[in-house]
């Protein structure tokens, strides 16, 4: 008696589709769900769910639908039903980490900050930051259920009473077409028909995949970011202006709550420009530093937007990130000097410095060791140096050439002088000065000491408890503010500080 494999090819197609799709849906929805929950709940129960979701996914799938089919029944729904609890955990455990990311991101933070409730957070931030990646996992879902649906009915785990290609697969198998000629219309045809739509699944999977999930660089958002970086390029180069900060603000937990260390900071640097930040400790200078390089310590809450040459770095990736640090922005930590590695000559670590950017030959990079050493004023012997040979002066001036050594376009200089003798202190500072404008690049120069400052600077911002408090031109701030606290700081000014401009570098 023959059979009609072009109709049972076309049947099988409706039911491994609809165990497929039916599977992917439920397992997106259950699965979007908990992550959702998981994510923006936190706490014990987002420990729970992820041990659970271990657990799930260390179930043997095989050994589990024979159980399961023993005790209800083998059966389309059957089928369903363990595909979906299979793949449930997966997809819960990508949606937690996308919530989770939301729920850092600026907008949330600001919508918290203004009591804003958990529904309107859910409803505005949470659900369309998360709904886009549903998409990519549906389809990424179907293609893995409707694989799981054939490897089950080929095993003969499947719907006796219905076709699908997995049971096609396991009928021919069991009337012996693998050892006939049978197997060119009986295995083949259900067999291309997987392969095609799984492949097709799999591409779209792909496709959506990179074009909704952040994470791996959202298409429209990244084209929408190239929209907003332009304008936002023409707005400030228009004004020479190379880095502005716009209402930042950092907060970390305190409490049970979070408490703003920086709170709703704007200011702006021009090229060529030197911006002092003065504050007590505390006030959260060292803050906007690491928030302008993106290097804030978890579990530190930013909102606000640093723009560096037009481009907002919050939105850089990795990539960015890491060529804007130590390329663009030279960065001085604080106590930077203790950093140097004991065990290691000064010039390998200044070239190590030069290699995070550049390739370039042995030669090239001595040459530029050399350079950057006369420039801070060492002699170039002291590059064959070990750290502990040179004196704290030295090796802030090595730490300065490591900053410079790029040839970035900005240097945040974070209490470059703590830790060193008076004297010492005013060579570093003067330094500083001398090489900024004989570089023309601009700087952020942080310090809770106004006199010091004062003779480095252009302008001053002045700032208390994670607020700015005073902003101005140095010499006018020092000479006609008003402010109570500024008047404080200039009170304080004792005489070592030799007006600006007038000490020449020692050696
Ligand atoms: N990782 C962190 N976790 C919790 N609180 C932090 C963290 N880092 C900084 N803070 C808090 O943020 C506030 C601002 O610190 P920050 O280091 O920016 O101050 P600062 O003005 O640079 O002080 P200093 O001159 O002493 O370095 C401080 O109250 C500090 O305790």
């Amino acid at each position: 008696m023959g059979q009609d494999l072009l109709a049972e090819l076309a049947v099988g197609a409706r039911t491994s589709l609809f165990i497929g799709i039916a599977s992917a849906i439920l397992a997106v929805f259950i699965g979007g769900l908990i992550g959702v929950l998981a994510g923006y709940i936190g706490g014990r129960f987002e420990t729970v769910v992820l041990r659970i979701i271990d657990i799930v996914l260390t179930l043997p799938f095989l050994p589990l639908m024979i159980v399961v089919a023993v005790y209800m029944g083998a059966g389309i729904f059957t089928l369903v039903f363990v595909i979906t609890l299979v793949m449930w955990a997966g997809k819960a455990r990508q949606i937690r980490a996308q919530t989770l990311s939301i729920k850092h991101t600026g907008p949330v933070l600001a919508a918290k900050t203004m009591g804003a409730s958990h529904f309107y957070i859910f409803y505005k931030h949470i659900i369309p930051g998360v709904v886009p990646i549903f998409i990519p996992q549906f389809v990424t879902g179907v293609n893995a259920a409707i694989l799981m649906e054939s490897s089950l009915s080929f095993l003969g785990m499947g719907d006796p009473l219905t076709k699908s290609w997995g049971s096609i697969l396991f009928y021919a198998n069991s009337r012996s077409a693998f050892l006939t000629e049978a197997w060119m219309w009986w295995i083949i045809p259900p067999g291309v028909c997987i392969v095609i739509v799984v492949l097709a699944f799999s591409l779209m999977g792909y496709y959506l995949e990179e074009r909704f999930n952040p994470r791996l660089g959202d298409y429209s958002v990244r084209e929408k970011r190239k929209k907003q970086l332009v304008k936002t390029k023409e707005h400030h180069s228009s004004k020479g202006v190379l880095l502005s900060v716009e209402s930042l603000t950092v907060a970390y937990p305190k409490s049970g709550d979070y408490r703003s260390v920086v709170d709703d900071i704007s200011f702006a640097v021009k090229n060529g420009e030197v911006l002092g930040i003065v504050g007590e400790s505390g006030s959260g200078k060292s803050t906007i530093a690491t928030a302008i390089i993106q290097q804030l310590k978890r579990p530190a809450k930013e909102s606000g937007e640093i723009y560096f040459e037009g481009n907002l770095v919050q939105h850089f990736d990795d990539e960015g990130l890491r060529q804007m640090r130590g390329k663009e922005i030279g960065y001085i930590a604080q106590a930077a000097m203790n950093a140097l590695n004991p065990v290691i000559r000064i010039d390998k670590q200044l070239q190590e410095a030069i290699r995070a950017h550049y390739q370039l030959s042995a030669k090239v990079m001595d040459e530029r060791v050399v350079e950057v050493l006369q420039k801070v004023g060492l002699d170039e012997k002291w590059r064959f140096a070990y750290p502990h040979e040179l004196s704290g002066g030295m090796k802030q001036r090595v730490i300065i050439a490591m900053a410079l050594i790029n040839k970035p376009k900005l240097v945040i200089a974070d209490e470059p002088t703590t830790g060193l003798d008076a004297i010492v202190q005013v060579e570093i500072v003067q330094l500083l000065r001398k090489l900024q404008k004989e570089l023309g690049i601009s700087m952020i120069y942080i310090s809770h000491d106004l006199p010091s400052v004062l003779s480095v600077t252009d302008r001053l911002m002045i700032m208390k408890e994670g607020r700015k408090v005073d902003e101005g031109p140095s010499v006018e701030l020092s000479k006609l503010s008003t402010n109570p606290y500024t008047r404080v700081l200039i009170d304080s000014i004792p005489t070592l500080y030799p007006k600006k401009e007038t000490v020449e570098v020692s050696r």
